[in-house]
């Protein structure tokens, strides 16, 4: 097999080497940006020697993991578990009226079922398990920052790298970068859903092989919908009356930012149509309130729109997940 670095050369040109089969995505261990322990100079652990050491500890575990064990399972502190509770105790109270209604259907079941509550960090084995039993999504443990390529080609296989540690206890309500409470909070619940797990995987298919630019553009459309979408819903009251077109948020970090949820069902940001060859060019800032959401009418909507855009992409294939032998296939389209 080709190593990780290399690429295929066809007819149709060069084409960057791409994860074929599930197993593929350990190659991914060895290709790490940075590991999970190096934080920039504003991060608020970064004169901590303890926070930091912690952190070599859980993403070096994330580093020897491979495709079928069990995921590592993490003895958070006492402290790690209150800073938990604080963000959980915070936003569940906001999740009624600002998440999407998918969101607050799955949200009691991972309290009944993965343990989620203020006092305790669920394990995302347990998480992993439960969404592999409703969509076949799973996770699996970063160990440092991955590159867009890899972690949406992941996607395709269902398969989300989450982080295990957590943001640093003098800034509970803030993170620099996605911790176990943006992943948790954030991205878990929706992979739950049927139609946004298929919504997720288009994006990772569509990230297979593909140029560097497109991997760019699909990485925005990420941003502004698995990252920081928002969606229309109509809300059916127990009196019969309907509220139409209702703004509720879905992206994870709206749902791991208690501040950031606020803010963006009111009329400060300026909300537009989910578009993708427009989202896919639009810019954004990485460390503020996002100035511009995109929303959906619908996961499925959105999906057959990101399927749509795809085609238009410039590479010279097709490609098919199997999910009985978890491969992608390659499909010429002469
Ligand atoms: C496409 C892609 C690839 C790797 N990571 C991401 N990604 C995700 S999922 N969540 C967050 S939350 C946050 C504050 C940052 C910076 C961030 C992030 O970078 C996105
Ligand atoms: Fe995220």
């Amino acid at each position: 097999r080709p190593s990780a670095s290399t690429e295929t050369v066809t007819a149709a040109g060069r084409v960057p080497w791409f994860p074929r089969r599930l197993h593929d995505l350990d190659t991914f261990a060895t290709k790490v940006l940075e590991m999970g322990e190096e934080l920039d100079a504003d991060h608020p652990g970064v004169h901590d020697q303890a926070y930091r050491q912690r952190r070599a500890e859980i993403t070096a575990r994330a580093k020897a993991y491979r495709t079928g064990q069990p995921l590592p399972r993490v003895p958070y502190t006492p402290e790690e578990t209150a800073a938990w509770g604080t963000v959980y105790r915070r936003l569940r109270t906001l999740y009624p009226t600002h998440a999407c209604r998918e969101f607050n259907h799955l949200f009691p079941l991972l309290e009944a079922n993965c343990d989620y509550g203020p006092d305790r960090i669920p394990q995302i084995e347990d998480v992993s398990r439960f969404l592999h039993e409703c969509t076949g999504f799973s996770l699996r443990p970063v160990m440092g920052l991955l590159s867009s390529r890899d972690f949406l080609n992941a996607l395709a296989f269902r398969v989300f790298f989450s982080t295990q540690y957590i943001r640093h206890p003098s800034k509970p309500l803030y993170t620099p970068e996605p911790d176990v409470c943006h992943e948790l909070l954030g991205h878990a619940p929706l992979f739950a859903n049927p139609e946004f797990a298929a919504f997720a995987q288009e994006i990772g298919l569509a990230s297979l092989g593909a140029s560097d630019e497109d991997v760019k553009q699909l990485a925005t459309i990420f941003w502004f919908t698995v990252e920081y979408g928002m969606c229309h819903q109509d809300t059916h009251h127990a009196d019969g009356t309907v509220t139409r077109g209702e703004l509720k948020a879905f992206g994870a970090g709206l749902l791991s930012s208690f501040g950031e949820l606020e803010y963006c069902l009111t009329n400060q940001p300026e909300h537009r149509p989910f578009d993708p060859a427009r989202t896919a060019v639009q810019t954004y800032p990485v460390t503020e309130y996002q100035p511009v959401y995109f929303v959906a009418e619908s996961f499925r909507d959105a999906k057959e729109k990101v399927r749509e855009f795809a085609k238009s992409l410039r590479r010279p294939f097709d490609v098919r997940y199997d999910p009985y032998s978890q491969t992608v296939q390659v499909l010429d389209s002469r």
